[in-house]
């Protein structure tokens, strides 16, 4: 079937990589004429994965409008912190009923709204669907064995996408708890940040424990204050992406958390990463939505703390260390 992609970054390409390579037409957006322009004549996205041929199925256009002409089916693979300004440009031109499979993972920072709930706002006329769990572009483009879900309101559309997406080594599980896949895909980069100051701290392992556990348990209670099903942040999208993202050297937050760690700005190791790392915009939206958020989440805090208020993350760990002795579990 013919399928649209809103962005042409790591994720939107290897995406489109992939539904090409198991028999759809696919046609990715670009703002970038130039970028829209290479990929038609030479197949290959010059600004990523720079050296991957891309299957003759995938088409490029840098109008929106041509692009969302192409198909009903819409892919967004656009930063979280973008998507506000991407549907006001969709919101006039998309028909009812157009079906929508959100791949970003992130919390608006002005609102402090989970994407869902901007979409809502934003393109009503939209059926929405989000797709979250453990799987980096690198390892998606290569065919390499990932799972992940789709969640929908409606278990019908959820299986829709499962049904689209599913191929090769790529499986997909259904479900309805979009909350709960949005909270755990978005939450999850903050303590992938804090595991790379670790690595680059040289803190040791059980740190790195220690701080992907005691992150789930702040992803456990902010999940349930929103609404979240905990069943759904013990699966895929929520301990499955945040043990690939605490880990695995092709996570952008990690390898941000890594500069940080090794004495750079927030400024100086974003530019050096050059691609989006989410967690650094989530970690704002949840700080500076406290009080509507009202969840205590020191983790957070510090990384906050260290990326915008440049406080020293071995004070941090100390202060972190010195809070008063409590249970393991508290909701
Ligand atoms: N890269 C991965 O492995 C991966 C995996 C799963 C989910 N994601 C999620 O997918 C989303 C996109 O990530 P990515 O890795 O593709 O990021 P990226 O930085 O590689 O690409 C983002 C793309 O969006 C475009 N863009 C940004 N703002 C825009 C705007 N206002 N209008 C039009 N285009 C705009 C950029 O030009 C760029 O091409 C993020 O939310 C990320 O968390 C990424
Ligand atoms: O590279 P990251 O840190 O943005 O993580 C990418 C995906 O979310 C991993 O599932």
């Amino acid at each position: 079937m013919k399928i649209t992609i809103l962005g042409a970054g790591s994720f939107g390409t290897a995406f489109a990589a992939h539904l090409a390579l198991f028999g759809h037409e696919v046609k990715m957006w670009t703002r970038n004429c130039e970028r829209a322009e290479y990929i038609n004549k030479f197949h290959k996205n010059r600004s990523c994965f720079s050296e991957t041929d891309l299957p003759h199925a995938v088409s490029a256009a840098s109008d929106i409008a041509e692009a969302l002409a192409f198909s009903q089916h819409v892919v967004m693979a656009i930063p979280t912190q973008s998507q506000r300004e991407v549907c006001g440009k969709i919101a006039p031109l998309a028909k009812e009923g157009v079906h929508m499979l959100n791949l970003a993972k992130g919390i608006e920072i002005s609102t402090g709204s989970l994407l869902h709930q901007l979409h809502k706002e934003l393109c009503p006329q939209i059926v929405y669907s989000a797709l979250s769990g453990p799987s980096h572009a690198e390892e998606l483009l290569l065919d390499m064995p990932t799972t992940v879900v789709v969640a929908s309101k409606e278990e019908s559309e959820a299986r829709m996408w499962q049904k689209i997406v599913s191929a090769g080594s790529f499986r997909v599980y259904a479900g309805t708890d979009v909350i709960g896949l949005e909270v755990g895909g978005a939450t999850k980069n903050i303590y992938a940040i804090a595991a790379g100051i670790s690595r680059a701290l040289k803190l040791g392992d059980n740190a790195s424990a220690a701080l992907a556990c005691r992150g789930l348990a702040e992803i456990m209670r902010f999940g349930a204050k929103l609404g979240a099903n905990p069943l759904t942040l013990s699966g895929l999208a929520g301990v499955g992406d945040l043990i690939v993202t605490c880990y695995s050297i092709h996570s952008r937050n990690f390898r941000l958390g890594l500069g940080i760690g090794s004495g750079k700005t927030l400024k100086e190791a974003s530019e050096e990463l050059g691609q989006v790392a989410e967690g650094a915009y989530t970690v704002r939206a949840v700080v500076e939505n406290a009080q509507k958020f009202d969840v205590e989440m020191p983790l957070a805090e510090a990384v906050y703390r260290v990326l915008y208020k440049n406080e020293s993350p071995t004070k941090l760990i100390k202060e972190l260390f010195a809070r008063p002795l409590k249970a393991e579990m508290r909701f």
